[in-house]
């Protein structure tokens, strides 16, 4: 999944620091310094983002954000404003833009928003949808770890990803072009789970009127998941330890092993580790197996992967069912953003595919993705470009209550110097002071408790 950008910022060094961090983050990039080279790069080539620098000689941000809404009305922009022009982010927000950066921001509050906005637009691209800074990361270090021919562990809560993660680890291995198997554990009686893997010879065992290769040898050259492999019972588990160790495989009846190339993935839902400690799964096995572990966070720990995932899984679902692909309302898209997701991406895959079969009209509501919540907690009473105004007025003033808090602690509470670092008089800070109070900020409190 590559994600391109478009810089547009007129100062050297920041465009230089910025184009540093889209680079260290993994994302594929293209710089300019003004409006005008803005739009020549988009005439000339497609991008996910485009994140642009409001004040610019010559055409400035406004004026490029109200030409891009023309042009390419489908181009999510990010805008860089400085601190005295907060007034006017909200203008850029009416105008088109997705959000904005005040000036100065952290690199991690460029990435979030990068994330939340460019990622949404890829959800007919292949691979697993990965937007929140950790989930890029476990991504990049699959990556890596699938060039080599380590076994890997794969944890997670049920339905966080486990097999989309073990697939891409093959997808991106020397061994793609060959066989990925997939066995559950779970799903196999106990009795059958050895002959299943193994294989076996005519005549091993009542019934087995053919040999029949197992799943090790049918994945001869490529990738065997071991899905749920905490399921295995402990018999079974020393001689899966054997083939590792051996690197070849015994069908059941048989005397001669087979050779074998493959490499183990395995998962797990169960916490591998206390499995041992209670004894149902073999300490020796369990080291292993997790030469190289790799853990799904739960979907309520990476937010920013659930309004891309939800994209995605529109995208796969509405082709699949022949249908245009339906709008999230604002509201359906608070109600996703808002649900904890007791069962992670299932549950999301499930929402999305009963939504698709309720919905009217294109727009997805609320009542459509069926979540086990209280609905009116999340719907306001009025219409939703109101409610979305009203919600990112409210963003706006919090960040901007948050940068003073920390300009201030920054300064240990001068006020003077807070001023001068924030760029606005003595005045309009204690203005914006009083402003918070009334708002119910304890600005004491918020400046000297330990951050
Ligand atoms: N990162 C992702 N990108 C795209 N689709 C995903 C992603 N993660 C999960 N899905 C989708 O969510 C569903 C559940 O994923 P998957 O089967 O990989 O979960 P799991 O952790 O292996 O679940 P279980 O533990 O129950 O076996 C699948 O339909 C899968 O296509």
């Amino acid at each position: 999944m590559t994600v391109r950008i478009l810089l547009v910022e007129d100062d050297r060094a920041l465009r230089e620091a910025l184009a540093d961090t889209l680079e260290l983050a993994g994302y594929a990039y293209r710089a300019v310094a003004s409006a005008e080279q803005a739009l020549s790069a988009l005439a000339e080539e497609h991008f996910a983002l485009v994140i642009s620098d409001v004040n610019m000689p010559g055409m400035d941000g406004h004026a490029l954000l109200s030409l891009m809404r023309q042009r390419y009305p489908h181009l999510p922009v990010l805008l860089m404003t400085a601190y005295a022009a907060v007034e006017r982010a909200v203008d850029a927000i009416r105008q088109g833009a997705v959000d904005y950066l005040v000036k100065p921001f952290e690199a991690k509050t460029l990435l979030e928003l990068i994330a939340r906005h460019a990622c949404g637009a890829v959800h007919d691209s292949e691979g697993p949808v990965a937007c929140e800074a950790s989930s890029r990361q476990l991504l990049a270090l699959a990556a890596r770890v699938a060039k080599s021919d380590s076994t890997v562990l794969i944890s997670g809560e049920s339905g966080t990803g486990k097999e989309v993660l073990a697939r891409y680890i093959h997808e991106q291995s020397a061994r793609a072009r060959k066989p990925f198997i997939a066995i559950n554990c779970a799903a196999i009686p106990d009795n059958m789970l050895e002959a299943t893997l193994f294989g076996h010879e005519k005549g091993a065992f009542t019934g087995a009127i053919a040999s029949q290769p197992g799943k090790f040898e049918l994945a001869d050259g490529g990738t065997l998941l071991l899905d749920e492999i905490s399921e295995m019972p402990l018999g079974l588990q020393a001689k899966l330890l054997r083939v590792l160790q051996e690197r070849e495989v015994e069908r059941v009846g048989a005397r001669r092993p087979i050779p074998l190339d493959i490499r183990i993935l395995a998962t797990t839902n169960r916490n591998l580790a206390d499995e041992v400690r209670d004894g149902r799964f073999r300490e020796d096995l369990f080291y292993r197996l997790s030469v190289f572990p790799l853990a799904w966070p739960a979907l309520r720990e990476r937010p920013s992967d659930i309004m891309p995932l939800a994209e995605r899984l529109l995208g796969v679902h509405a082709t699949r069912m022949h249908q245009s692909v339906p709008r999230l309302s604002a509201e359906a898209q608070a109600c996703l953003r808002a649900h904890t997701w007791p069962g992670n991406v299932r549950e999301l895959d499930n929402s999305i595919q009963r939504a698709l079969i309720l919905q009217q009209n294109g727009v997805i509501q609320p009542a459509d993705l069926c979540l086990d919540m209280n609905i009116s907690q999340v719907v306001v009473e009025e219409p939703a470009a109101q409610t979305l105004q009203r919600g990112l007025e409210n963003d706006l003033r919090q960040r901007e209550f948050q940068l003073i808090i920390d300009t201030l602690r920054a300064e240990r509470g001068r006020r003077k110097e807070a001023a001068e670092r924030l760029g606005i008089s003595a005045r309009t800070l204690r203005y914006k002071l009083a402003q918070m109070r009334d708002a119910g900020v304890d600005i004491e409190a918020s400046v000297y408790s330990a951050s």
